[in-house]
Parts: C-alpha cells; structure tokens; sequence
C-alpha cells in the first residue's frame, strides 16, 4: 500500500490500539484517537514511532458531529492529509431489553451509529477536498445477528452495514471504498463487560476454531481492506468470527 495517512477512532484501547499499529507496521502514518486515556493511547502512539512512522494523538469524542469534525481537522493539521478513516469506537453496555432505558439507546446509538456515519462524511470531505480518494472501513459486529441484552447495540451495527452500503454508493464516484468488519467475540476489554472470564471461555470453546478472536486479526482484516490490494471492494461486510455463523 502506498504510504497513507489513517485516523483510527477509539484507537487508546482494543481492536483500535491493534488497528493503529497494524497501519503503522504496513508502513503508514497513523492519527490516534482518544477518548479518556492519554497515557494508553501514547503508548499505541511510541508503537507507532517504533515502526518509523509518524502518530498524532487527537483526543475526541464520536459522539457529536462537532467531535467527529473536530478530529478530521486535528489529523489533517497534524498529518497533513487523511486516506483512511477506521470508524472503530464503539460502546457495548450490556442490558437486557426490558430493563433497557432511553439514556441507554440515545448514548449506545450516538456514539456507535451517528458517530461512525458524521465521522465518514468528515473524513470523506477532506478525502474530496483535496482530490484523492480513500477506504473508510467501520466495524460493525457479530450482533447484526442479534443479542438478547444489546437491542440497542445490535441496532446500531446493523444502522453501520447499512450506512456501509450506502455510503459506498454515495462516494464510489469519489473514489472512496466503504466496507465493514463484523468480528465475533475478539479479546479486548469489551465482551468483558458483562461477561465473567468463565462464560467467555464457554463462548470461545463453542466456536467452531474453539477460541476468541485476536484484535491483531481484526486489525490485519482492516489493513487488507483499506490497501489497494482490496481496490475492486466496496459495500461490504466481512464476517471474521471463528465460524461462529455463516452469514
Ligand atoms: N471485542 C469484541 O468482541 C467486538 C468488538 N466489536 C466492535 O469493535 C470496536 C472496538 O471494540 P473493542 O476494542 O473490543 O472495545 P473496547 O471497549 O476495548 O474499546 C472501545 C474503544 O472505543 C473508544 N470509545 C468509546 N466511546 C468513544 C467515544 N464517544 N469517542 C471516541 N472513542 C470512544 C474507547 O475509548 C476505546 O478506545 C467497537 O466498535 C465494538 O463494537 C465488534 C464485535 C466484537
Ligand atoms: C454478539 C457478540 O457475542 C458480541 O458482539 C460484540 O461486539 C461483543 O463483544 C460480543 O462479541
């Protein structure tokens, strides 16, 4: 891939942390974003710098559109262009649906779903501004399959395959290419909320490849899909989930 610039949203912790140093590993420059831990998110950027590449830490939340283009314009002033745009942040408070609270839905949904679409029309803007296309890759989830104590955050991962897919509708004649990642359950702090260690190895072991995912191997997936190795690809949704399910 040519040397690029990526904006890695939620990128302090997880699967982003992992993302930001796979780009980083496959030669590019990388825009970290955090929401709440400085310190974590500067040790993802000195990975970065190890690899001889450049980082700028740009704190931010998704959560507001002023959030989302706030960060475009702090990479932009820092890196000098934005190529790639990882829409990872993502919050996942477990509920079960009776119990489920408007708060609950207005956060869940503002950050996972309007965040990840008002950051991709940020991102996309200055991609056209200067002339160049670019890869958005969102990371949507196995819980497009449904879960019985996310009806908020399933709605939201099924809200990001489709503004996926319209999305890549909407900017292909930018040359842009829009796809997702829908990993199943991946070792991060994330399936942790809400589940002790002993259901997540009951969980793991059920799946077919008998173990969670590594967020290396989501982070890898997004690298391929943001490369110009993955340049007739766009609209889609690739499920990386141990084959936990065929979609
Ligand atoms: N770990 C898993 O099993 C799976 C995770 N995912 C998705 O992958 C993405 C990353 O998840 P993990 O790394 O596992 O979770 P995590 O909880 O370890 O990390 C989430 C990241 O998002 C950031 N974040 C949260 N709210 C934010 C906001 N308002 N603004 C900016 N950043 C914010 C956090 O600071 C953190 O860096 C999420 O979108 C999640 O829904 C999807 C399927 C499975
Ligand atoms: C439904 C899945 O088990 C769920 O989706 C996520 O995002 C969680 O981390 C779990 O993998």
């Amino acid at each position: 891939m040519v040397e690029k610039v990526v904006l890695v949203t939620g990128a302090q912790q997880g699967i982003g942390a992992a993302c930001a140093l796979a780009f980083a590993a496959a030669g590019h420059d990388v825009a970290v974003n955090w929401l709440d831990d400085r310190a974590a998110a500067e040790v993802v950027a000195a990975g970065i710098r190890a690899a001889g590449r450049r980082a700028a830490l740009i704190e931010g939340d998704v959560g507001s559109v002023a959030g989302c283009q706030a960060m475009v314009q702090a990479t932009l002033e820092a890196l000098g262009r934005i190529d790639v745009l990882v829409n990872n942040a993502g919050i996942f408070p477990r509920v079960p649906f009776l119990d489920m609270t408007e708060a609950e839905w207005d956060r869940v949904l503002g950050v996972n779903l309007k965040g990840s679409a008002f950051c991709a029309q940020a991102a996309a803007r200055a991609m056209v501004a200067a002339g160049h296309g670019g890869a958005i890759v969102n990371l949507a989830s196995s819980a497009v399959r449904g879960t019985p104590v996310g009806v908020h955050y399933s709605a939201t991962k099924n809200g990001v395959v489709g503004i996926t897919r319209s999305m890549a509708l909407a900017l292909a004649p930018q040359g842009i290419r829009v796809n997702a990642i829908a990993p199943g359950t991946t070792d991060t702090a994330q399936p942790r909320y809400g589940n002790t260690e002993a259901e997540l190895q009951e969980m793991a072991r059920a799946l077919p490849l008998g173990r969670m995912g590594k967020p290396e191997e989501i982070a890898d997936l997004a690298v391929y899909l943001a490369s110009e190795k993955a340049g007739w690809v766009t609209g889609q949704v690739w499920h990386i989930n141990g084959g936990g399910y065929m979609p």
